[in-house]
């Protein structure tokens, strides 16, 4: 059986080729009310795929936001399969925004719905939690590597609740979310151009220079726009790392929607910023 090119290779290709910008599908109550749509199931596939058509030619990564689907139970689960396959048909990436987190044996079980190539809701990466020890992490690592998927850990997050766990310090004198860097930095020694184990950093984190980013993978930053973030924040965030951030806007795009024009406009805008940026770095 040959071995699948990894995430992390999959990922540069499509960053150098269509910039670093991921944008999130977050078919929140309000944004399907100021579109016009219901909040029923129907509402939610009118608004996932304007998106992906507006948007899956352009964007390097989409990250759906697994709970506004989960809401509508099977049949918005339903909307979340076709998305991510419409999505991956246009060239884009999925990451798909689960935040899943259990002991190990259960934990494969996430990881077999995500993570196995074969699986309705296969996604190129999976967002999960290491608050149960990064170890009970493991089967998802492991499956990543065979289907050649990614994972973005939970490191640093752009909320401020975050920091009561993350900056927490241990006997050691490390912080919590130091520690989970460190782990993805194992992860993803040697591997070139990058590797598939990623961290979520806050784009909204200010200075981090006392954190070492340097992982060898990417970063995914969510925060910019609805948070306060901007993406001239990314260097000041992330220094010598930027070219690895995977910058996610969510509502900062998607409230300029229905209006195809107007949602490429503000992705164009915001994918704009970023360049300028990440050049100036
Ligand atoms: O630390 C984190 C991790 C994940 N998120 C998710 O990203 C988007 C952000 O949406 P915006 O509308 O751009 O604020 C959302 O799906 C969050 O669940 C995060 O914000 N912070």
């Amino acid at each position: 059986m040959s071995t699948p090119e990894s995430f992390g290779t999959r990922l540069r290709r499509v960053m150098d080729e269509r910039g670093p910008l991921c944008v999130g599908i977050d078919p929140h109550a309000a944004l399907l009310d100021s579109w016009g749509l219901p909040d029923t199931v129907d509402g939610l596939e009118r608004f996932s795929r304007t998106v992906v058509e507006a948007l899956g030619e352009r964007v390097a990564v989409f990250k759906p936001q697994s709970a506004f689907f989960e809401r509508f139970g099977s049949r918005g689960i339903a909307v979340l399969e076709k998305s991510v396959e419409q999505a991956r048909a246009a060239g884009a990436l999925v990451v798909m925004d689960a935040k899943r987190g259990d002991i190990g044996s259960t934990m494969a079980a996430y990881a077999e719905t995500f993570l196995r190539k074969d699986s309705p809701l296969f996604s190129d990466a999976l967002t999960v939690s290491p608050y149960l020890g990064y170890g009970s992490l493991k089967p998802a690592v492991d499956l990543a590597r065979e289907s050649g998927a990614g994972l973005f850990v939970l490191a640093l997050t752009s909320n401020p609740e975050g920091a009561e766990v993350q900056h927490a310090v241990r006997v050691d004198g490390r912080s919590v979310g130091a520690t989970m860097l460190a782990h993805l930095a194992a992860e993803n020694a040697g591997a070139e151009p990058m590797g598939s184990f990623g961290a979520v950093v806050g784009a909204t984190l200010g200075d981090l220079s006392s954190y070492d980013l340097d992982i060898n993978g990417p970063l995914l930053a969510p925060g910019i726009g609805a948070q306060g973030a901007t993406p001239a924040d990314l260097p000041r965030v992330f220094g010598s790392v930027v070219r690895n951030v995977v910058p996610n806007v969510s509502r900062g795009v998607l409230r300029h929607g229905p209006d195809v024009a107007g949602l490429r406009d503000a992705a164009q805008r915001f994918a704009d910023e970023v360049r300028t940026a990440v050049a100036a770095a």
